[in-house]
């Protein structure tokens, strides 16, 4: 079963295009990244699939339950964490995980102390006097105390130190291995990508990557050539994507034959070069920071 799905969501706040045409679709049992900058559309998104607010066009399911018709059936099948945490502050930890268990009938609180245990979490002193990364950490154990079938949280690393951020990956694997599908968004791949099954790129409402990371990526290289002139038809012709063209440089990614790049550079007179294996960061850089047009997007629309 596909845990979600959109098909051509589209969203715009009056003149602002929040999201444009994402069709997404995440299977039951992975653990999926939505990564992208400050104002991406990463929360728009998330808020759509949970009802909180409605897409322009397009349509969305969360585990093959419509999103608008069968939101409150959704609400109780999934744990969201958001990217403000608003809690009663007068509330102990302890008090709103109980609270969390009963609006879900469940009747056993066995699970209360290992989940805070997991997260190093006090369970006794009240939300509004814990630090901020402790109230994000009673947030994840608010939304998976009930052993969700789906888990959404955005941005759960902000403001999580390194070593939190590892625990709190090994308590997100610990839940996926008991069945639960994980959607997160993050700003940052490599905070996350040592644990995602795939990853979505997404860059002013427009997905334009998706990336499986349990496969074997296609190398390819990033390529820097300072000379006094060249003629970067050459380097066209023979694949390369510009990325960065100045007078004097040229740096451009190439996924071909190496013998045809290193005959094509003997030609050149070259006062400096840099080659280096592109990493999948490095290639989504490339692309935030290349002003690229929308017919470079690769994937995903
Ligand atoms: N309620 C709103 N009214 C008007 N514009 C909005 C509203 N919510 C979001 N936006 C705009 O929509 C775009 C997408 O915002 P969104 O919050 O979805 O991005 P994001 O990727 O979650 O970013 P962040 O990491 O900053 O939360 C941004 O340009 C943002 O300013």
């Amino acid at each position: 079963m596909k845990a979600i799905e959109t098909v051509h969501l589209t969203k715009n706040y009056n003149e602002i295009l929040a999201l444009k045409n994402v069709n997404l679709t995440v299977d039951e049992g992975e653990i999926f990244g939505l990564i992208g900058p400050n104002g991406a559309g990463k929360s728009t998104f998330i808020k759509i699939l949970l009802n909180f607010i409605f897409p322009n066009i397009g349509h969305c399911k969360v585990l093959d339950l419509n999103c608008t018709k069968n939101s409150a059936e959704i609400k109780k099948q999934v744990g969201y964490v958001p990217d403000e945490i608003r809690y009663d502050p007068n509330a102990s930890a302890e008090e709103l995980l109980k609270t969390t268990l009963a609006f879900h009938h469940i009747k056993t609180e066995d699970a209360i102390d290992p989940l805070c245990e997991a997260l190093e979490i006090d369970k006794s002193i009240k939300f509004g006097e814990q630090s901020i990364d402790n109230e994000k950490k009673i947030a994840i154990a608010c939304a998976l105390i009930h052993e969700p079938r789906l888990l959404i949280l955005d941005e759960p690393m902000n403001g999580l130190d390194p070593l939190m951020q590892k625990r709190l990956f090994e308590v997100l694997k610990d839940a996926n291995e008991k069945g639960t599908t994980i959607f997160l968004s993050s700003q940052n791949l490599k905070e996350v990508q040592d644990y995602c099954t795939r990853v979505a790129f997404i860059k002013e409402g427009r997905i334009f990557k998706i990336e499986d990371l349990t496969k074997v990526r296609k190398k390819y290289m990033i390529i820097e050539i300072k000379a006094e002139s060249f003629d970067l038809r050459d380097l066209e012709i023979l694949g390369g994507r510009m990325l960065n063209v100045s007078e004097n440089m040229v740096k451009f990614s190439y996924d071909g034959d190496v013998e045809k790049l290193l005959k094509t550079l003997s030609m050149m007179t070259i006062k400096d070069i840099t080659i280096k294996n592109a990493s999948l960061e490095d290639e989504v850089l490339d692309y935030y920071e290349g002003g690229h047009s929308d017919d470079t997007l690769e994937i995903g629309i």
